[in-house]
């Protein structure tokens, strides 16, 4: 079933966030979410993650259905080495040995045994990407997740992601054109 979001309305402090917003992601697609900054596309994936209330609309599809997401902030457990912080909530039958083969996949080394807090910007994000993809979910949401990478780096993240959520329904919000394309995703607008 498809995701439908319908006449969603959010306001904070009396300033209207979503204004009757309504659209649709297509199940087992990659869908990317753009608009302008501060349009209400991180509010809007609070609302479908179940972390904020619309005012009033619903959402369609999501009834019983798991949730993973890539935040706009890594929300790593800082002390923790990178392999700990992914088999916290890692699918149960995913051994250390696996979780050591993604993060290998999109080119992460020098990693091992240390605190996430000492990696650079790009491989804490990789960490948080790899942590949301070896979780158990149905459906994706990542918040600009390929933020800060270089191009290199983020063509192979991409191909990573692509790959590993083959038939799944993920969302993912970017003010990049270039990542739709690598993406081959379908493309929703907010206005
Ligand atoms: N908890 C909150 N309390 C008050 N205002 C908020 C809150 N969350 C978001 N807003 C406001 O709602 C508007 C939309 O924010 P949001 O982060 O959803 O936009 P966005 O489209 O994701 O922006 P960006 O592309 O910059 O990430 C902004 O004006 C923001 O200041």
């Amino acid at each position: 079933m498809d995701i439908k979001v319908v006449n969603l309305n959010k306001s904070f402090n009396g300033q209207q966030v979503l204004n009757n917003v309504s659209m649709a992601f297509k199940n087992g697609k990659i869908t990317c979410l753009m608009g302008a900054s501060g349009k209400g596309k991180t509010t809007l994936a609070n609302i479908m993650m179940g972390l904020q209330k619309a005012d009033s609309g619903h959402i369609e599809g999501l009834q019983g259905k798991k949730i993973s997401a890539v935040f706009q902030e890594d929300r790593l457990i800082e002390h923790w080495d990178a392999v700990k912080n992914i088999f916290l909530v890692c699918r149960k039958d995913f051994t250390e040995d696996y979780i050591h083969k993604n993060l290998n996949k999109i080119g992460l080394t020098d990693y091992e045994k240390k605190p996430v807090s000492s990696l650079s910007g790009g491989m804490r994000r990789r960490v948080a990407i790899v942590r949301a993809l070896l979780a158990e979910y149905d459906v994706l949401i990542m918040d600009e997740p390929f933020k800060g990478l270089d191009f290199e780096l983020k063509k192979q993240v991409i191909g990573y992601v692509k790959k590993m959520t083959e038939g799944k329904t993920v969302i993912i919000i970017t003010h990049d054109k270039d990542e739709v394309e690598m993406l081959k995703a379908d493309l929703v607008t907010m206005n």
